[in-house]
């Protein structure tokens, strides 16, 4: 139990060594992390309900995936090839357009989730 318990964990290292790699090295993504501290502020200090935190962290976490996946495909389709080529531009414009529809949803949450109590303390 105790073997099978500690490779589920060491299955998750190549995962936190991608996330740590992404953060040190993707801008994009440490815009978002400093989103998602200010988020993470404002939730603990608006004392927002469990539904509302719910609500919140599933839209940070959809923003987080689509940038790592982005960055993944950037990294990928750099390899695949250094020239300017129709499909590459094509495949990294459609990865970044999911990044921003994933931000534009997480901004619609923040709108209904956050403003109206913000409103009240005004
Ligand atoms: N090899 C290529 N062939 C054609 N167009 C490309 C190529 N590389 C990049 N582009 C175009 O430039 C845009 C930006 O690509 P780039 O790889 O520089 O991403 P980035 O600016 O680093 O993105 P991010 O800020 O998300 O990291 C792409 O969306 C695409 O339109």
């Amino acid at each position: 139990m105790f073997r099978w318990f500690a490779s589920v964990l060491r299955s998750f290292g190549p995962a936190v060594a991608g996330l740590v790699w992404a953060l040190r090295t993707q801008r994009n993504l440490q815009v978002h992390a400093i989103a998602t501290v200010t988020a993470g502020c404002l939730g603990l200090w608006l004392q927002l309900a469990g539904w509302e935190w719910c609500v919140v962290m599933l839209a940070v976490g959809m923003v987080w995936a689509a940038e790592l996946l982005n960055t993944a495909i950037e990294v990928l389709a750099d390899r695949v090839s250094k020239e300017r080529e129709e499909p590459i531009r094509r495949v990294k414009d459609a990865a970044a357009a999911a990044v921003l529809v994933a931000a534009a949803a997480a901004l619609g949450v923040g709108v209904v989730v956050f403003l109206p109590k913000l409103w009240q303390l005004l």
